[in-house]
């Protein structure tokens, strides 16, 4: 078992963290090459087959046992009037999801995948991060390993998603510590706030910025101190993904800035990441830059929990589709290859 016991313990799990399969990837980009179709014709698709078979360590990689992780949490900046919802929809989209009525319910669905709901103490906000730590050390790990612990050690490819009214001013706080820039860089509407509420999240963000002062630089204690228990959830979800050798699907804003951290603590810490697509929150293209991720998809959507990375699991099938499914130029008598 990882010790994630505390900060340091996920520090050292964090510096340990495995690499790709570098034969399997070749294999696979060979196995591309010999395709019945113009080397490189199926575009990203042929670098996702590739990517997965990285990740998955073999060069026919299989999509059979598809996870989606949805980590709920409450958050106690929501008292300054930072979202258009109020806080318990976040307890009882819980039990939305349980009953079957959200969309990532339906959407799991449509991509053959087990949905999973994590939630984290949603009955004990965390603390308003604007003037005190959101979380302590202790339950920062806490969240951290049971991010980690719900990764299925079966898992082909593991989708990260979030619920978690007042998150998009907790994850602008934590990519304003990450990369710099003031509240303004990084808020947007999340679930629809208007013009005030936008200024009063950029506030929000500004005094957690001048609270936490320098000891924001570091990119653990950021997560900490201004995130919250889902977002540090999904960054143990990462973590756990990269140690059981399972591919990682992101999501949108917030789950890009949870798990942003591992590559700032470490170079190709996301490396066995992909970004299903970016967001309508407009800082989440901001963050994508900033890490080098290139999303597959761009549908207009923001809303978490998620959705975006559960449509892109087809492109994803799509991509294997063809890998595992095409006749080479040998098998099937076209000449040229
Ligand atoms: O991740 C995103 O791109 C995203 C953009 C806008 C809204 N959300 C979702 O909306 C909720 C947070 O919105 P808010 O306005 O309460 O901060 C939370 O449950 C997120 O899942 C998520
Ligand atoms: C209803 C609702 C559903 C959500 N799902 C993710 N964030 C959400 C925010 C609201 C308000």
């Amino acid at each position: 078992m990882t010790d994630l016991s505390s900060t340091d313990a996920i520090r050292a799990a964090c510096r340990a963290l495995p690499e790709g399969d570098a034969d399997a990837a070749r294999a696979a980009a060979e196995r591309q090459n010999t395709l019945t179709k113009p080397p490189g014709s199926l575009g990203r698709l042929e670098e996702i087959a590739v990517f997965l078979a990285q990740w998955q360590g073999r060069a026919q990689p299989a999509l059979e046992t598809v996870d989606i992780l949805v980590f709920a949490g409450s958050h106690g900046v929501v008292a300054r009037g930072v979202s258009a919802f109020p806080g318990e929809v976040t307890q009882q989209m819980v039990a939305n999801f349980a009953a079957g009525g959200a969309a990532i319910n339906q959407l799991a669905k449509a991509a053959g995948a087990r949905l999973s709901v994590v939630p984290l103490e949603v009955e004990r906000p965390t603390g308003d991060f604007t003037c005190e730590p959101a979380m302590s050390n202790a339950e920062f790990a806490d969240a951290v390993q049971k991010g980690y612990e719900a990764v299925p050690a079966d898992a082909d490819l593991v989708c990260l998603g979030e619920m978690g009214i007042g998150n998009t001013t907790a994850a602008a706080a934590v990519v304003a510590a990450l990369f710099g820039g003031g509240g303004a860089r990084w808020v947007g509407r999340g679930s629809g706030v208007d013009d005030a509420g936008m200024r009063r999240k950029a506030d929000a963000v500004d005094a957690a910025l001048a609270c936490h002062g320098s000891t924001l630089a570091d990119p653990l204690s950021a997560l900490r101190l201004v995130g919250g228990r889902e977002l540090a959830a999904m960054f143990g979800a990462a973590l756990g993904a990269r140690h059981k050798h399972i591919p990682l699907l992101i999501d949108g804003f917030v789950c890009t800035a949870a798990v942003a951290p591992l590559a700032r603590l470490e170079t190709g810490g996301l490396a066995h990441a992909l970004a299903g697509h970016v967001s309508a929150e407009a800082a989440h293209g901001k963050v994508l830059a900033e890490l080098g991720l290139r999303p597959l998809l761009d549908l207009g959507m923001r809303l978490g929990e998620g959705s975006g990375g559960a449509v892109a699991i087809s492109i994803l099938r799509a991509a294997l589709a063809c890998h595992n499914g095409m006749a080479t130029f040998a098998e099937a008598g076209v000449s040229g290859g």
